[in-house]
Parts: C-alpha cells; structure tokens; sequence
C-alpha cells in the first residue's frame, strides 16, 4: 500500500490494490502513474502483462474523483488550473477564467481559449482599455469553427455583438452590435489573423484581416465615453489564440496604435467580472464524462470496465460513475445510462463514435481520452474515428486543465503510431521500458514444424479435423504430393500435434489462436468429438453472439470450459490471470500480433509456454478482402486473389521470419513430440506459476555482483597505489605534501 501512496495515489485507491495483492507498482506503473499524475500525454510501451491497464486507470479514476470533488464543493479552478481561490494576476493581459462561459475552455497561460460546445460560447480578458488612446489587439483562428472577436464593456453580455454593449466582427464577415449582423469586411478561418483595433480618441472600431485594414467597422456608443473596453470574443465549436502584444505581432498593427497591453496604468481598467476566485462556474453535465477509454475489442472493454470498477471500490463522496459502451448491446439501455450520469466511459470504436456523433455523449469535460493497444486500433483502420473524437475533445477543459491523452501497448513502435502522436498529442512523454518489441522472460516460446512430407502420420488418423474448405474443388489423392494435397495435410497435421500437445503437456487450461473463424470453428468440432471432457472448449470470435462471446470467456475464466479457441480479436489484452498455455494454430498476418497473442500467458512474473505449429509448405488460406460480398460468411469461392477469388498461398515460414526478424531472435524448435526443450533452470518451472527463485533473491544477487565487486576491488587498489606514488614524488620535488 505505501509504494503505491508514495506515487501520489490516493489511500482509497492504494487499499483496494493491497487487497489485490499488488505490494509494489511494476516498472511502468512506477513510471507512467506519476506522470499521468502530474498532467501530460503519456505514450507507453511495456512487456504484455505488465500492468500498463492499472498504468493508466489508476491516475484517472484520481484525478477524475478529484475534479469531480472539487467542482461540487465549488472550488473553483484558476487559470493554472489548480483549485486555491487565488484572484487572477492583476497586472497581466490574459483571458479571464472567470468572465466567460462554462463550457469556454481557456489554457494555463490564458491565451488560448476554445470551446466544443454546440452553444455559442464567450469570454473577456482581465483587463480593458478607458478614456483614451489607441489600441490593438490579434486573434488567430488555431481550429475550424464559428467564432465573433471583438470588445466588450463588462455588462455586456458573453454572446459577443447580442447586445449594445459588445462590438463584434464574425468567421461569417459579419459584424455585430446590439443583435444586428451587417455585412463587413469578408469571412474568415482556420489560420487567419484578426486586427482588432480601438481609437479612444476618435472613438471608432475597426478590423484587420491578415493584416489588411477592412476599414471602421462601429462608432462607439457616446453613452459609452467613460466605460472600459476589453478584449473580447464568442466561439461556437472553435478555437482561437490571442496576442495582447506580449509577443510580436503577425501583422504591424495600424500607425499610432499600440499593443492593448502597453496601455498606460490610468487607460487601464481591471475586468470586475475576473479577479477574486468566483463560486465554481463549471458544472457536470451527466452525459459529459471525464474521461473516454477506446479498446480494439469488446472483451478488452468489459475487462478494463471491470478494472476500474475494482480499483474505485473505497472511493466515494463522490462516486464515480463508469459505464460499457460497446456494439452489439441494446442502444436505448445506454442512452438512459447516459442520462442517469456518467464519469468514466470504457467503450470501442464503434458504438463510441455513434453515441458522440449524436451527441448523447458530450467531450465538453472530457479530459482524458485512452487509446490503449493503440497500434491494433490503427490496424483496425480506427484512425478516421480516432481523429474524429479527438477534434470534438476541448483540448482544454473547462476547468483550464489540458486534454491528456495516453496512448498505450506492448509493441507500439510503428510508424503509424508515430504518426498519430506527432498529430494528436501534445508533447507526449513515451515511456518506453523495452526499446522495441519484446517477448517477456517469463514466456517460454517454440516452434513446431509441421511437415506432411515428413510426417506421414496424417494419412491414417483415427478422427481427422474438418478443414476449412478452400482444396474441396482439388483433386486430392494422398499418394500424390502436389501442393494441393500438402496443403490439405498440413490441416490435418496442425489439428492432431494440437491433441498432441495438450497430451504432453497435461494442459488443463490454454488459449488455441487461430488464423481465421472456420478454422476456430473446426477445431471446436474435433476436439468435442475426441473427448468433450478431456478437451472441453469455447469459442471467441466476432460470428459468436455478444452474449455467447461472453459468455464463453467467462466460462474459460471459471476454468468451466479448458480450452478457448479464438482468432486474433482477443490477441491483445485479454487477462486471464495464471494462464499456463497457449498455442497458435496458425501464425498470424501480423507480426506484432504475435507478440500480444503469445502474451496472454507469462503475465504478472508467472510462467507461460507458447507452442507455435508453422508449416513448412505453402497452405493454401481464406482471404477474403474487401471484394468479398458475403464478408467470408458462407463464401465458396476458393480461387486466388490475383483471379478474383478469395484464397491465397500462406508462407507461414515467412511468416516466422519476418517474426523473428522483428524480434530480432530466433525461436526455438521444439519436435513432433511437442517435448519442449528445457534448460537446467526451466526444468523446474510450473507453468503458470511464478517464477521460483533457484537460490534466494539475496544470494543470487550477491552470486550476480561477485565478478563487479572483484573487480571494483583491485580499481581501488590500483588508484591507492597510484596515489602513494603520485605523493612520494610530490615530496621529492616540493618537500612534504
Ligand atoms: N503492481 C502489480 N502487482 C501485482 N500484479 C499486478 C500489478 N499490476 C498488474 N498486475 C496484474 O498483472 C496482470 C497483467 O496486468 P495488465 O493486464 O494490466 O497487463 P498489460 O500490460 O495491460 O498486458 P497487455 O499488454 O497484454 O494488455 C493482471 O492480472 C494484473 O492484475
């Protein structure tokens, strides 16, 4: 409970993991919580089953608890963004984060300000300009959306130019005042740089456009005369970034004016609105959560959903709300859901996407946005959906706290993750404890070679495994070795060494990856009709109902059913804690799948061994692609790709170079037997066991530091007699030292 608390978690939080029994924070957990803690994007990349879905829930569930604690006890947050009722900083031009809107979200440094809201938003800075002179002021549009920019006395009200006390000039070349819209100078947007300048002296308004002067745009209401102005501006879904004259202008502002920040201290005017810290301003809105986790798969959903409802079992006053929000689900139990409240919502990409688009669920708090195993969101061609949510996402909460993203997954390093983080995310900090992709120590991993030249076993099984179909218009004659008929044994083969590993090994519980769902279906078939209870198993994979889906993993997880056989939806993620075995029936299409498949076992310090059955002659594949009008349902057309059809030749030894070059290893090969070898230490190993020490920690270190230490001894000895030389002569030269 104390490493956790000396991370900065909360004591509820730190309670709850002791009784979990996590004494101490792994290595990613020790570096990404405090960071997330602390604010900032957060890229990290760690082993499987290291323990990065507690890496980054952990600091949300706190930090989201807090806000929410704060906001209802009206702790109103300042422009830092830390909740002390402090006044703002008197003598600085900046955005008030006390005269605007809720929903209008300003940065720390208050000048950039920016609201998601479907409403016209607004805000002044916190100071204006009285009696004389001439001023000016930029505003640069940083993001698509309507926006009104201007000055405002401080009656007036946010909704810039809606009343006689604002002086507006909008995205749509309209200028505005006392609810009137005329045509003036032209639109304007993303990039564009607007002049705003106040002559007090001949008490006129007037814009500029990137520099080019659009001529008077207002006369000043003489009622007006002894009444402050200040810099102001409405957003509706947009984002703009202000220059008082702290920095050098874009474009020269008009002759005889000056910045609005070097007004003199008797034209200057403190806004009254800003200042003292004011009852809070931003209030929740129940389907407006804090934070949005996007998982590639609906199981990896419901398990870090299950997480986080674990983790925030002591934390109440307030309660966090969590809430699922994946497909296949009835639509209309969600939307109530939303309505009752919701502060954390665990979701894929889908359903996500739906419910945001329609507004049911709202960014305009949101202040953490997840994307964990980010590379297999991506290779899912989630990134349209993913840019998407993070456009709506205030990049700025309301409480003047930046938008944190954290992107996470045990082999991010692709390019196209690079790619996103350059685009998306603000600084991110990678935390990065592996370099590139790694198979943790904890997994045993070989390969079996399955040759039907070889072995000719498959000719006279005793049951043979249906096969998938794609040789059922081939001629196939066992005697004849034509790739056709290799092909076919090959299947044959990998559904008998199967039976045969889980034979050697006396796996009572393992995770069966195939390449595709006929052949997990198949395999479902052979092993129930060998011995359904020697081989009791269940399916995963996305032609199963949700609630079969379900169902089936948690039958797996109750240990009901020994084997779940599943295609790569499950690869990434899946946490069943011990898991003793796994096997892949086929290699998958991606290298880095293999990573996250061979990673469900050897999670959190226990022991896993990994058997991959590879084949050594082409097999002939499903592939059905885009083309395909069934989506593979029921698809017969076993013709190649390169004619139209939905085959292709699979090069699984290619396949396992391209692994191993990624990896930068060469996995070991284990026989036909399925005996796998063993070094003298592994001999003793349990598979799904923790890892026991063959000597005591301490001894073992002490066995590790013997040749160092040894050494550091004679260095030492060396530099004494260095030294005594060095002062002998010394004394020669120049008499005593
Ligand atoms: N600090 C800890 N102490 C003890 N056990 C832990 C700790 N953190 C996580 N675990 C356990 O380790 C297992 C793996 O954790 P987790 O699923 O978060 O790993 P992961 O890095 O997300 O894996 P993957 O890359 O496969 O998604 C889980 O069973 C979890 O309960």
């Amino acid at each position: 409970m104390a490493a956790f608390e000396e991370m900065g978690v909360l004591p509820q939080i730190a309670k709850r993991l002791e009784e979990l029994d996590w004494m101490l924070p792994t290595d990613v957990q020790a570096e990404a919580v405090p960071m997330i803690l602390g604010g900032g994007d957060v890229l990290m990349a760690a082993e499987t089953g290291s323990g990065k879905t507690g890496a980054f829930c952990l600091p949300i569930i706190q930090i989201v608890w807090e806000t929410i604690k704060d906001i209802q006890s009206g702790k109103a947050p300042t422009a830092s963004g830390n909740n002390s009722a402090a006044t703002e900083p008197q003598d600085k031009w900046i955005l008030s984060t006390y005269d605007r809107t809720p929903a209008m979200a300003v940065n720390p440094e208050g000048t950039l300000c920016q609201s998601r809201d479907a409403a016209w938003s607004g805000i002044r800075a916190t100071q204006g300009v009285v009696s004389k002179g001439k001023y000016f002021y930029e505003a640069t549009v940083s993001d698509e959306g309507l926006c009104r920019v201007g000055w405002s006395l401080n009656e007036a009200n946010l909704d810039l130019g809606t009343d006689r006390y604002g002086y507006g000039f909008g995205g749509t070349g309209k200028k505005s005042n006392n609810r009137q819209f005329d045509d003036y100078g032209t639109a304007y947007g993303l990039n564009d740089v607007i002049g705003c300048a106040l002559d007090l002296d001949n008490r006129v308004i007037s814009f500029f456009k990137n520099g080019v002067d659009l001529g008077k745009a207002f006369d000043i209401n003489p009622e007006f005369k002894n009444k402050a102005l200040f810099p102001a501006v409405a957003l509706k879904n947009a984002e703009l970034e202000f220059n008082f004259g702290q920095k050098p202008f874009k474009f020269a502002p008009p002759k005889n004016f000056v910045a609005v920040c070097q007004a003199a201290k008797d034209c200057r005017t403190v806004n009254s609105n800003s200042g003292v810290a004011m009852p809070a301003q931003v209030k929740l809105k129940a389907n407006a959560p804090q934070a949005i986790i996007m998982e590639p798969s609906r199981e990896l959903a419901e398990q870090t959903y299950n997480e986080i409802n674990n983790f925030k079992k002591y934390l109440d006053a307030p309660v966090i709300r969590t809430m699922l929000v994946v497909g296949g689900t009835p639509i209309k139990e969600q939307l109530s859901d939303l309505q009752k409240g919701v502060d954390i919502i665990v979701g894929t990409p889908g359903r996500l996407d739906e419910l945001i688009k329609s507004e049911n669920i709202l960014l305009t708090h949101c202040r953490f946005f997840v994307l964990d195993e980010a590379d297999g969101l991506l290779q899912q061609g989630q990134g349209e959906i993913i840019n998407r949510l993070h456009s709506r996402a205030p990049k700025i909460t309301t409480d003047g706290k930046r938008l944190q993203m954290i992107v996470c997954s045990a082999t991010l390093h692709s390019f196209e993750v690079k790619k996103m983080a350059d685009r998306l995310m603000h600084f991110p900090t990678w935390i990065d404890l592996k370099g590139e992709d790694s198979v943790p120590e904890t997994v045993h991993h070989v390969v079996i070679t399955v040759d039907p030249r070889t072995d000719m076993s498959w000719h006279n099984l005793p049951k043979r495994i249906p096969t998938d179909g794609v040789h059922a218009k081939d001629r196939l004659t066992p005697t004849s070795a034509t790739p056709e008929m290799l092909s076919e044994a090959v299947k044959l083969l990998k559904g008998e060494y199967c039976v045969r590993a889980i034979t050697e090994h006396k796996m009572d519980q393992a995770i069966i990856f195939c390449r595709t769902k006929v052949d997990c279906d198949n395999l479902e078939t052979y092993l129930n009709s060998i011995d359904k209870q020697k081989f009791s198993c269940v399916c995963l994979h996305a032609d199963r109902k949700p609630q079969e889906r379900t169902d089936n993993l948690e039958a797996f997880k109750q240990k009901k059913a020994k084997f779940l056989i599943c295609t790569d939806v499950a690869a990434r993620g899946l946490d069943i804690r011990g898991l003793p075995f796994m096997m892949n029936f086929t290699l998958p299409d991606d290298k880095s799948n293999y990573v996250h498949r061979i990673g469900r076992v050897g999670r959190a310090e226990r022991m896993g061994l990994a058997i991959s059955f590879v084949s050594n002659v082409p097999e002939k594949v499903w592939f059905h692609g885009q083309w395909c009008p069934s989506h593979g349902k029921g698809c017969a057309n076993t013709k190649l790709t390169t004619q139209g059809g939905c085959c292709i030749w699979y090069d699984e030894q290619q396949c396992l170079a391209e692994v191993e070059e990624h990896l930068g290893i060469t996995i070991s090969q284990a026989g036909t037997d399925m005996k796998v070898p063993v070094d003298e230490f592994d001999g003793k190993v349990v598979y799904g066991q923790k890892k026991k020490a063959t000597t005591s920690a301490y001894q073992s270190h002490v066995a590790q530091m013997a040749g160092a230490v040894q050494e550091l001894a004679v260095q030492e000895m060396k530099a004494q007699l260095l030294f005594h030389s060095f002062a002998n002569n010394a004394k020669k030269i120049f008499g005593s030292v």
